[in-house]
């Protein structure tokens, strides 16, 4: 071989060297699977790549987002579990005995002192009169309390106490049935209506009172018949949905006492324990308002009794609340009374002059803003916040 062949045949090794070289360089490096992936890979799949049932093409676009990850399935509504009605008046008793320091201080504070004065007597009264006892109430009470002071010679101001508790409890009537009534005949739903004066807390109370029964393990439907309002049926309709309670609705402006019919008429079909109905309020005081109240009750009817008529009354309306419930009690047949707001005023009375005006009891109060706030009605525990001032 010449020198010259032997210069030929390296300037030729060196190029084929080179060249491979620059490609090893260049050849894009895969890269090592995730973490993940790796745990799956043996040792000998990572030797022999051949083997491996794990496509890293695959791994690479999942990496990349290419594959679409399944849809997460909609998390379930986490439902509320409403505290049981039981419990509650203990609970809100302080709120009731806040709003009462002015009536219950004030009596106590005259019967300590032993005999009274004509002008105490006349401090009591008035001291009634501004809690919105009512005139009659406060007559009877004041009559009986001074017959009583006098024939047993009261003067301990702990007797004192003990007689007006005994009087005041008479007044708010310790006998009178407070059941709501939700049980209907026959295997039909109990059927509640609910009428009331817009913004006294119609809407609520009903979305409050869906909670009462569902803590008692009842099941509800709810009836939007206030149409008179979008806002309300959708108000109504987000109470039920915390506590799985569905509403039957329709547009607005469409015939309440369809609306009312057509609930009456799932709830039998769905066979649940007990429709509650709210109804529209506007306007009291117009009559035609009024009278498609009465139709409202009279369409249910069709279909099943109604065997609650509650009238929401707010109890900072004072006197107008009482002209209120006259002009309802003309139109339905009221056979209990839901006072709420009692959180928000001293004028507490209001719970006596209102059985005496409609001769209904009251059967449930408003103590508060909170979903469970609402609480079966006890005279003995009212009486008792009213005087532990
Ligand atoms: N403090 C207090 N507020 C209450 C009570 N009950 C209801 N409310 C409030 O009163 C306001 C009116 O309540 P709604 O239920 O909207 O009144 P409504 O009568 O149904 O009126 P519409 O829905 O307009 O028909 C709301 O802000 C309630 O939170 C209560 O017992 N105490």
């Amino acid at each position: 071989m010449t020198t010259e062949t032997l210069v030929v045949l390296i300037a030729v090794a060196v190029v084929i060297l080179g060249g491979g070289l620059a490609y090893l360089i260049a050849k894009p490096r895969r890269e090592l699977p995730p973490p993940d992936v790796m745990d799956e890979l043996t040792e000998r799949e990572i030797e022999h790549p051949e083997l491996r049932e794990v496509d890293l093409d695959e791994v690479e676009e999942l990496e990349a987002g290419v594959l679409e990850e399944e849809p997460a399935a909609p998390a379930a509504p986490t439902l509320e579990r409403p505290e049981t009605p039981q419990g509650r008046l203990a609970r809100l008793r302080s709120r009731l005995s806040r709003s009462q320091t002015s009536l219950g201080r004030g009596l106590l504070s005259l019967l300590g002192g032993g005999d009274l004065t004509e002008d105490q007597w006349e401090e009591i009264e008035d001291t009634l009169l501004a809690a919105d006892v009512g005139v009659g109430p406060t007559t009877e009470l004041v009559t009986n309390l001074r017959a009583r002071l006098a024939a047993e010679g009261v003067k301990d101001p702990e007797r004192a106490k003990a007689v007006l508790r005994d009087e005041l409890l008479g007044l708010v009537g310790p006998s009178l049935d407070r059941t709501m009534h939700t049980t209907g005949d026959d295997n039909l739903p109990g059927v509640v209506l609910v009428v009331g004066v817009n913004g006294t807390g119609k809407t609520t109370t009903v979305g409050r009172l869906a909670r009462v029964l569902v803590a008692e393990d009842r099941s509800v439907l709810l009836g939007a018949a206030d149409t008179f309002r979008a806002a309300a049926a959708d108000q109504l309709e987000t109470w039920g949905a915390r506590v799985g309670v569905p509403t039957v609705r329709s547009h607005e402006g469409a015939d309440p006492a369809s609306v009312g019919f057509e609930t009456v008429k799932q709830g039998i079909a769905d066979g649940v324990d007990v429709v509650l109905v709210d109804t529209a309020g506007r306007l009291h005081t117009k009559s035609g308002l009024m009278d498609e109240l009465g139709k409202v009750k009279r369409v249910i009817e069709k279909q099943a009794p109604v065997t609650e008529v509650l009238l929401v009354i707010d109890a900072t309306t004072g006197q107008n609340g009482l002209t209120q419930a006259r002009v309802f009690g003309e139109v339905v047949d009221v056979t209990g009374i839901v006072l709420t707001k009692l959180d928000g005023t001293a004028k507490g009375g209001i719970v006596i002059a209102v059985q005496r005006e409609l001769g209904v009891p009251v059967k449930y109060v408003g103590l508060g803003e909170g979903p469970d706030d609402l609480a079966p009605f006890d005279p003995a525990d009212f009486v008792d916040a009213l005087l532990e001032a």
